[in-house]
């Protein structure tokens, strides 16, 4: 990712808030807030930190699990994908995230799709 995607992240602060509200909106989010139920959301909340700050370029490693690995058996439809994609748009709205930026950050997910949602 091009330099400074990081910083209008808001750094690691930045993304650590960011995902925050991401993570409350999908538990608020009637659509997929049951698929969460179980979730180790601890565990959750430090991976998506580690992967989204490792994404926009910052100094992060990511060490969960693949996305295939993690996803497999779920049942993820198309709409739930979109759901909490939208959750997303809204989290980073919420935290000033610049649109262009939105948009790199989301360029990188986009090819996760395929290893998420279920065939
Ligand atoms: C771009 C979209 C997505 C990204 C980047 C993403 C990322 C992640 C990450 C990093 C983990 C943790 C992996 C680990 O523990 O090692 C995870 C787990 C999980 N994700 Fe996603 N995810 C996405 C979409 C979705 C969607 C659409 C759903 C369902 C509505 C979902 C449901 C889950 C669940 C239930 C877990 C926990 C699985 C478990 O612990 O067994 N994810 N995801």
């Amino acid at each position: 990712p091009r330099a400074g995607l990081y910083e209008q992240f808001g750094g690691r602060p930045g993304i650590e808030a960011l995902v925050e509200e991401l993570l409350v909106r999908v538990l608020e989010d009637e659509r997929i807030a049951a698929q969460f139920a179980e979730v180790d959301l601890v565990n959750l909340n430090d991976r998506l930190v580690e992967q989204i700050c490792a994404e926009v370029g910052g100094p992060c490693e990511y060490t969960g699990r693949t996305m295939a690995e993690s996803h497999e058996g779920l049942a993820i439809t198309e709409a739930d994908f979109n759901a909490l994609v939208e959750d997303l748009v809204a989290a980073m709205d919420a935290r000033g995230i610049p649109r262009r930026a939105q948009n790199r950050l989301l360029a990188r997910l986009a090819p996760m799709h395929r290893d998420i949602v279920s065939p």
